[in-house]
């Protein structure tokens, strides 16, 4: 039943509640909207909370529509907006009109994992088709593209992406696909978007650039604007915050490609579910502050490993050898950083002497995790693989949440000291393995900074 009340009304005040003042003056108009940007009305943060609802009753969460099928008016079919829910559902479906603004797309799929995006997005491809993708990718993707090289009868061709020329010496008239991450899990490499993807629809007007945008979300970096013709990410990290579901979100601006994934969505029934659709759009409302808290934490522990002596990657760091190019396309560095120690068993010693940060993959979450890349996230790839890519098999993944920086630099301080991975003098302590910072010696390199009076603190009492 539809509520006979307009916009406004709804909660028995009328107008008047907001254009009078409490002694009953008329107020002035409200100030205009600020000028659209990306067909949105306000800034991005405003954006995520601010969702527009036709639900009868003015709810303000978004109702959970948690049906399987729709009763339907006449014998006709295809009258309904809504039939059966892998083919539609209302939840479902609010969820993706909100991300499409939230992604500067014309439209937004949701499905049931990041990795069925990919699986959704690579079957545009035929057999005989050529992907072009980078030689650092999160496991997950690299395991699936070798799939479909051995069974699918696609030729994957890895490359180093961070080198542009690289990928024009590959890209041909048979590339139906180049598909990026960036920044990369979990070398923390950049890749130039508008650069690839301007030589890549050079070479092949008809090649998709398909753009990994889960180390960023879409808060701090627009794949779309940048040149891509697909952008996806796992829902499951910074979009939902609470490692409380998983999803995944393709978001496009050409309505055929939309209407062919589609397609692939309702046939092959991987939409996300009415239950997940909704926690994720909880989850999106707080990306804003969430971000913002755990991208100044992360550059508060990269900061402090760096300064005493770890080889720290992470796009926030003047030392990172592309910081320039990141800044270019990205609005922040997000939370997820690796470092080195030189040593796999130290490694090991220091993931399993945290406390605070759990040992744990995923990342983007509320809560500060550590891990160590090539055991757990990218163990898919062969030990060969790895070595032949130069994945330090020392490498330690930090991704950080929203706690007390303190407390997490605490612990952190303490699993070093534990783990011995770290050289106690009077004055605090220093790396013992690696010992220098990346793009030390290039021109891109900065001095190491001064330790804090707080870092020195942190070392002289390590443990609790
Ligand atoms: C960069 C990246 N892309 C895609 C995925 C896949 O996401 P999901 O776990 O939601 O399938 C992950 C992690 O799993 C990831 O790290
Ligand atoms: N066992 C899982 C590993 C998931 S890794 C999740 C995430 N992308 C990360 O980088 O931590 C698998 O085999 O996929």
């Amino acid at each position: 039943m539809s509520s006979s009340k307009g916009k406004g009304e709804a909660n028995g005040v009328g107008k008047a509640f907001v254009t009078r003042d409490i002694d009953g003056h008329d107020l002035p108009p409200s100030p205009a909207p600020s000028t659209p940007r990306n067909g949105r009305k306000y800034a991005l943060a405003t954006e995520l909370v601010y969702t527009e609802s036709n639900d009868q009753y003015n709810a303000s969460s978004v109702p959970i529509y948690q049906s399987a099928t729709f009763k339907q008016d006449s014998a006709r079919g295809g009258e309904q907006e809504y039939d059966y829910t892998r083919s539609g559902n209302p939840t479902r479906t609010h969820l993706e009109r909100h991300l499409a603004k939230i992604m500067s797309a014309n439209r937004a799929l949701v499905v049931s994992s990041g990795m069925g995006c990919l699986d959704v997005i690579t079957r545009l491809l035929r057999p005989g088709d050529e992907v072009v993708t980078g030689d650092d990718l999160y496991g997950g993707t690299n395991r699936l593209l070798k799939y479909l090289s051995t069974h699918g009868g696609i030729i994957v061709h890895h490359v180093d992406t961070t080198n542009p020329e690289r990928v024009r010496e590959v890209v041909s008239s048979k590339t139906a696909m180049v598909l990026l991450e960036t920044p990369t899990n979990p070398l923390i490499k950049i890749v130039d978007i508008p650069t690839i993807a301007g030589c890549a629809h050079q070479i092949n007007p008809s090649a998709i650039v398909a753009v990994d945008n889960t180390m960023l979300s879409p808060l701090l970096q627009n794949p779309l604007d940048l040149g891509a013709d697909i952008v996806y990410e796992s829902g499951t990290k910074y979009l939902s915050g609470h490692h409380d579901l998983m999803a995944g979100v393709i978001a496009i601006n050409d309505n055929s490609l939309g209407e062919r994934l589609f397609f692939t969505i309702n046939a092959s029934g991987c939409g996300l579910s009415p239950f997940d659709s909704w926690l994720l759009l909880r989850g999106v409302k707080t990306l804003g502050v969430r971000m913002e808290k755990q991208q100044a934490n992360a550059q508060r522990v990269a900061e402090f490993l760096e300064s005493h002596g770890f080889k720290v990657r992470y796009p926030g760091l003047k030392s990172h050898p592309q910081y320039a190019l990141h800044w270019s396309m990205a609005r922040g560095a997000g939370a997820v950083l690796s470092f080195e120690t030189g040593d796999v068993n130290v490694s090991e010693r220091i993931v399993e002497s945290a406390r605070l940060w759990a040992i744990s993959v995923s990342f983007g979450c509320v809560n500060s995790l550590i891990s160590m890349p090539c055991r757990m996230s990218h163990a898919s790839i062969d030990a060969k693989t790895r070595a032949e890519r130069n994945m330090p098999e020392d490498i330690i993944r930090l991704c950080v949440g929203i706690e007390d920086p303190e407390d997490l630099i605490d612990d952190l301080s303490r699993a070093l000291v534990q783990a011995g991975a770290v050289n106690i003098t009077p004055d605090g302590f220093r790396a013992l393995g690696s010992g220098h910072v990346l793009g030390e010696g290039s021109s891109s390199g900065s001095s190491e900074p001064e330790e804090s009076p707080k870092d020195i603190e942190a070392v002289s009492n390590p443990v609790d």
